[in-house]
Order: C-alpha cells, then structure tokens, then sequence
C-alpha cells in the first residue's frame, strides 16, 4: 500500500513540474490529484511557481488548494492550461473512467476546457478495455432515482447506488452516484451517446478522447503514455 502511495506521488510530481508561472490550472480529485496539489503549493511556497490561479474540481479540492495558499476561482469560458487528474481506469487510448471519488461532473466540466489534460496514476490504473475492473459512476438526479436506475438497466446497466457507510452518497452537486457494469463488447462512444439520452443522468465517468498525455509510475519508473502509443 505504502509502495502504492508512493508510485501516486511520483506520478502526481511529475506532471506538477509541466506547470508554469502565470498559468490557468485544474486541480482534480482523488488520492493521486491530492499529491499533484500538494506539489503545486511546495512549488508556490518555495518561489518556483507565481501568479497561477486554479478551477478545482471538487470542494476537497478547493479546500486543500485554498489551505496552501493556491488562489481558486470558480470556472468561467476562459480556457485552462493545463488540468491534472487522477482516473480509475486508463485504456491505451487514454480513454478514461473516472469519478470513484464522487467529482466526475465537476471534472468533466473542467477538463473538456484544458488545452492539456494531464491524467496521473499508478500502473494498476492501467487497463486493456474500460470497465475491466472499475464499475462505470454515473451521476444521477436525487428525485425519481429509482426510476431513473429503471431506465439504466434498461439499458443493460447492471449495478447499485454508492453508498458510503450505508448511506446513498451525495456528490458535491447534490446528487446520487449509481455504479454501473456493461456487457464487455459494448462500444463505449454510444454508451456515452445513450447514456447522455437517459432522463435523469447528470454525467458520466467516460472521459473519451479528452486526456492528452498520462504520466503513470510503475517501480521501474514514471511512463509518459500518449494515445495508442
Ligand atoms: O471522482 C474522482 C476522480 O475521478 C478521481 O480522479 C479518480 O477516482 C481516481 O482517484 P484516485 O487517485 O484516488 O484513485
């Protein structure tokens, strides 16, 4: 585990190190982003970084940017430089699932305005097909979920509400997360296509085509991955 968190770090400095003075960034959510923040406020107390403002993806993240002194401000049109993000899945084409920890709407609403989106992991994040070992998170609206989750599985979602220590979870935008399992040879531009359709889905954790480079620590080192490379 300790070996773990310590391949997250890697990964999480490497990509702090792209950013530069003066820069718009994005701050994502998660245990790996928590470490590339960490790093931007090292960076910002040590004089190596000035004048950056940050979007953050979630309000942990905005808390634990604003506690080290990196200036937040809400997301306006205005591109972002560069956003860095962890992910719970990554396929050879950089496709994505994300949002296990809850902030995939605010993420996806930051990253789809980076000029670079920078996504940092551990090699486990590392999968040959989305959905191998993550259950797709998918946010939902509070009212009429239970017919909401009816139209999912109608879809051929199979799966459950999150709950966290027995209470259905919440996400920052005042929803409910429902964790999904498709059948293997589904295409994963129309699941995001029909999905979308679905009366009552807020978002999805698909994150297709957005990420431009994936900086992912195994022991032997931090790999730098580009789509189907
Ligand atoms: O909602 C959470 C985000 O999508 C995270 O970036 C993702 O779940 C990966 O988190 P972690 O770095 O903690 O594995």
């Amino acid at each position: 585990m300790a070996e773990l968190e310590a391949l997250k770090q890697q990964a999480a400095v490497r990509a702090a190190a792209l950013v530069q003075s003066g820069t718009r960034i994005g701050l994502g959510t998660g245990s790996t982003a928590r470490y590339a923040i960490l790093e931007l406020g090292r960076r910002l107390a040590a004089g190596e970084l000035e004048g950056v403002m940050a979007v953050a993806t979630s309000q942990a993240s905005e808390d634990l940017a604003r506690s080290l002194n990196i200036p937040v401000e809400p997301l306006t049109p205005e591109p972002l430089d560069i956003v860095i993000d962890g992910a719970d899945e990554i396929d050879p084409q950089l496709n994505l699932i994300k949002g296990l920890g809850g902030a995939l709407t605010r993420e996806k609403l930051v990253e789809v305005q980076a000029r670079r989106f920078a996504v940092i992991a551990d090699h486990t994040k590392l999968v040959s097909r989305l959905g191998e070992k993550a259950p797709l998170p998918i946010e939902v609206v509070q009212f009429g979920v239970d017919s909401t989750v009816e139209r999912l599985r109608a879809l051929g979602a199979r799966g459950e509400l999150r709950r966290d220590a027995g209470a259905l979870y919440i996400t920052d935008n005042g929803n409910y997360i429902f964790h999904a399992h498709f059948p293997e040879n589904a295409s994963l531009a129309s699941l995001e296509r029909s999905l979308k359709g679905v009366l009552g889905v807020v978002e999805t954790g698909l994150f297709l085509g957005m990420a431009t480079v994936a900086y992912v620590a195994t022991p032997e080192g931090v790999r730098e991955l580009h789509a189907g490379a």
